[in-house]
């Protein structure tokens, strides 16, 4: 396929507005793409590359070329050329890559130039575009879209769907079902203000999970092969030896478990999540999965003043070739508690009557965790989903939401990118809306680092106001929701403040504007 139609199709969904036309565009350009190029194609419409770091950002895209009059390139020559760009390392890198991406552009008309430049820098790549493209894989391979669907959210990987999906239809994406040691995408949470609007969203009995504010852990074993995810499924096994220690010692050949990682204070109380996430992090890259046996791990932490991760489960995928995802929560927990041992679980409590949940939540709150969260025990695990069948209940509310803009500080803020506008994401049009801004809870330590992210997220560098792209995402708490005629939503948040940025979230997967305004209205929030 000629790379120009690609381009062309990329420029129209954006130009188009209805959802039903953008899925039809799209699913006319995944027909035309020839099977070898569908991997790098797919990822193109939903606005991502197939390399995951190429070195090319927003220096490296100046003073370009002008376009080339007539179109010439495909889309495999398109994707062999990242792939050059992206292996480009050691001594004079940067003027190799330079050159590379000079020659790509020098052959790219007007409008191929834009999309180059857009997958370079991220900026098409929205979750709106990857639920459109779900749709279009399945109008272009003639599928169910719940099919592709399932498969997208147990493989995480669209491209792999995409491949299956055009070239071997239903029959290649039923293959996609759990495979131990790949992860799925985590089940989600919708959140309520009180534990009687969570009960009225799940029903009784319902059972009432402690929330711990932790690292969520998804651990694939089979035999002595343990994996560790995170909640954005990157593997994070060697930076948490206690998680496979536990792991190693359960009585199971093949297992998934779902779950928590926090560190506690010598009372066994939780520590603040900063603490826990730090704690993971310095460990990047220090023991393999074939790591220190939990005692040695512990004695070491201990020695060291290290904070130590304890492992909690939740929920149970799989046992010894059995998969569970698509049982009753009330089994998978029956079999959670027949292969793990009590400290190793979650504090939950079955409730028939909203009194009971209320004093499980009370109970949490004075453990010092962050909450509760409240679940329906005949719900399947629904990955990826956000449905009514988990809800979470924490006395202070907070929204991830995306960073749009940030201002530059003036006073003792001199110098630092300081306050910050606030957006929901709109699902509707892919983009986001803002909702506020703040520049409160920043401790100078986040400051200096904001200032250094958002200067290299930045696509227009005012004096005043730096523009950047929507990337990161930031937890911010808030006192309510209030109606407003100054911001495009028509509401804003009242205090709003940062408690701490969350890299384990893509801006697709921030809060949207429907859960504002749901919280505005007094419902739960999706
Ligand atoms: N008992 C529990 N059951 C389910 N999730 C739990 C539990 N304890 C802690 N959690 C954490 O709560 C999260 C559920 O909330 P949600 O799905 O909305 O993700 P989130 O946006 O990361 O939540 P938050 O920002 O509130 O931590 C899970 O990702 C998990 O990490």
């Amino acid at each position: 396929m000629r790379f120009l139609d690609l381009a062309a199709t990329s420029a129209a969904v954006g130009a188009t507005s209805g959802r039903r036309a953008k899925v039809e565009l799209l699913a006319d350009a995944l027909r035309r793409l020839d099977p070898p190029e569908v991997a790098a194609g797919s990822g193109w419409l939903a606005g991502e590359l197939r390399q995951r770091q190429t070195g090319v950002g927003w220096a490296s895209l100046r003073d370009l070329p002008p376009p080339a009059a007539q179109p010439t390139l495909t889309v495999s020559a398109v994707d062999a050329a990242i792939d050059e760009i992206a292996a480009v390392h050691g001594t004079g890198s940067q003027t190799r890559r330079r050159a590379l991406v000079q020659a790509l552009y020098a052959a790219a008309t007007a409008d191929e130039q834009r999309l180059l430049t857009g997958l370079f820098l991220g900026e098409l790549r929205h979750g709106a575009q990857a639920g459109l493209l779900a749709d279009a894989i399945a109008r272009a391979a003639g599928v169910p879209v719940a099919a592709v669907r399932r498969a997208l959210l147990l493989a995480g990987d669209l491209r792999a769907v995409a491949v299956a999906a055009l070239g071997g239809g239903a029959a290649a994406l039923a293959e996609f079902g759990l495979r131990v040691g790949r992860p799925l995408a985590p089940m989600l949470a919708q959140s309520a203000s009180t534990v009687d609007e969570a009960l009225a969203a799940t029903g009784v009995p319902a059972v009432v999970d402690v929330k711990l504010d932790g690292i969520r852990i998804q651990v694939h074993r089979s035999g002595s092969d343990i994996a560790v995810f995170s909640r954005s499924l990157d593997e994070i096994t060697a930076r948490v030896p206690e998680v496979v220690a536990a792991v190693r010692a359960l009585p199971a050949r093949e297992i998934v478990l779902d779950g928590e990682a926090i560190g506690l204070d010598a009372t066994g109380r939780p520590l603040p999540f900063q603490q826990t996430s730090s704690a993971a992090a310095r460990r990047a890259g220090a023991a393999g999965p074939g790591a220190p046996v939990a005692p040695a791990v512990r004695a070491a932490a201990e020695r060291t003043g290290e904070t130590v991760l304890t492992p909690y489960f939740f929920d149970l995928l799989h046992l010894d070739g059995v998969d569970l995802i698509d049982a009753p929560g009330r089994e998978r927990w029956a079999a959670l508690r027949g292969t793990a041992d009590a400290s190793l679980l979650v504090g939950r409590m079955e409730v028939d009557d909203p009194e009971r949940a209320g004093a499980a939540f009370a109970a949490a709150l004075d453990a010092g965790q962050e909450g509760v969260v409240v679940k329906a025990p005949d719900a399947p695990y629904d990955a990826g989903r956000r449905g009514a069948a988990w809800v979470k209940v924490k006395p202070r509310h907070t929204l991830d939401l995306v960073v749009l803009a940030v201002e530059w500080g003036s006073g003792r803020r001199t110098g630092w990118l300081s306050n910050l506008h606030l957006g929901a994401r709109d699902p509707g049009t892919g983009g986001f809306v803002m909702l506020g801004k703040t520049f409160k809870g920043l401790t100078d330590e986040l400051l200096r680092w904001q200032t250094e992210r958002f200067l290299g997220l930045a696509v227009d560098r005012g004096d005043w106001v730096v523009r950047v792209r929507p990337e990161q995402v930031v937890e911010i708490a808030f006192d309510g929701v209030q109606s407003s005629s100054r911001y495009p939503g028509g509401v804003a948040l009242r205090f709003a403040r940062v408690v701490r940025y969350r890299d384990d979230k893509t801006a697709a997967e921030a809060d949207t504007i429907d859960a504002v305004r749901a919280i505005h209205a007094g419902r739960p929030a999706g």
